[in-house]
């Protein structure tokens, strides 16, 4: 079943201020090397968000921000670009930053993270907004969580009777093992390689049709495997399917895996079935190869149909 109109959806998790650098040479790591820099709204639930809205998706952001210039940027901008935003401001914190150093060829050099403000968090911070939302949702809305969460939160949200359907995202190698708790609670995982090679405890050199294997025997009812530029593997109902990526020519990869998670999610919130809600994903990940940063301008749900 198909609808024009989609379920809402209600993300929660990272709220960061991204700054991005695309070095004009190959990163120097013992000196500065020239590049031209970006700061962006970021953080995988603000980015899921981002794209949603852009998807024609009414979504809610829950997150936590510190009392500080970078909160009142990312609450102005994230409010007047659509997205219903119900923020904790957290004293003596400061709003989360990702600071990521690019190659010309567009691969991450390094990446760092100061999440303080939310993976410090007492695990009831959000404890009233949502049972705010939960009252008011319907049973087809779409809650998405990302693993930014603190492990304790994330039990204790996925412990609620939330009406509707529960997707995660994994977010990175290091964050991943906080879903190890809830794996069973989730409708669907979106997550890559070598953040199922944490969440299994496999080694790196495992190949992705036996990572899914491990993954299926998890709990899990359904996931998404990315693998960059090698096939996605789905498991929808207790069978595998395999997706190719669609070719594209790549600015940087920041963002892919989480506008894959976005285009999907706009899809199933229009009805579509998870193995026919992928290729969305994949057209979205394919335009976010293809442009600077985490979110692609040219990005809607028209481009996604069409792509
Ligand atoms: N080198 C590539 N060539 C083609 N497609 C790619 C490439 N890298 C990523 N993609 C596309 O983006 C999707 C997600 O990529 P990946 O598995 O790297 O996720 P990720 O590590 O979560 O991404 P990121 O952290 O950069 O947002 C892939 O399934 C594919 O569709
Ligand atoms: O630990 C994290 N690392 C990176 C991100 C975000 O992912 C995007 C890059 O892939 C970027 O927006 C960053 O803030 C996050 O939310 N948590």
């Amino acid at each position: 079943m198909t609808s024009a109109i989609s379920s809402p959806v209600i993300a929660i998790g990272a709220i960061h201020y991204d700054t991005i650098a695309h070095a004009s040479e190959p990163i120097r790591p013992e000196t500065s090397t020239p590049s031209r820099l970006n700061a962006k709204p970021g953080g995988v639930a603000t980015n899921i968000a981002r794209a949603l809205v852009r998807l024609g998706v009414g979504t809610r952001l829950v997150g936590a921000v510190g009392e500080d210039g970078a909160a009142d940027m990312l609450s102005r901008q994230l409010s007047q670009e659509g997205l219903e935003l119900h923020v904790k401001a957290r004293k003596g914190f400061a709003t989360g930053q990702y600071l990521a150093l690019h190659n010309p060829a567009g691969d991450l050099a390094a990446a760092c993270v100061d999440d303080r403000v939310l993976s410090e968090a007492p695990e009831d911070l959000f404890d009233g907004i949502v049972a705010d939302l939960a009252a008011n949702a319907t049973d087809d809305t779409i809650w998405f969580l990302d693993a930014n969460l603190p492990a304790a939160m994330l039990v204790r949200l996925t412990g609620r009777a939330l009406p509707g359907r529960l997707v995660a995202n994994a977010v990175s190698d290091a964050k991943a093992v906080r879903l190890r708790g809830v794996l069973d609670k989730l409708d669907c995982l979106m997550l890559n390689r070598g953040e199922a090679v944490t969440l299994t405890g496999l080694s790196r050199d495992t190949s992705s049709e036996d990572l899914a294997t491990a993954l299926s025997q998890t709990g899990l009812k359904s996931f998404v495997l990315t693998s960059a530029a090698s096939d996605v593997l789905v498991l929808e109902s207790g069978k595998l399917h395999r997706f190719a990526p669609l070719q594209t020519d790549i600015v940087d990869v920041t963002g892919a895996g989480d506008a894959l998670t976005a285009g999907t999610v706009a899809a199933l919130a229009r009805g579509y079935g998870l193995t026919q809600a992928v290729p969305f994903g994949l057209a979205a990940a394919a335009l976010t190869l293809r442009s600077t940063g985490a979110l692609a301008e040219e990005l809607s749900w028209d481009a996604l149909a069409n792509f």
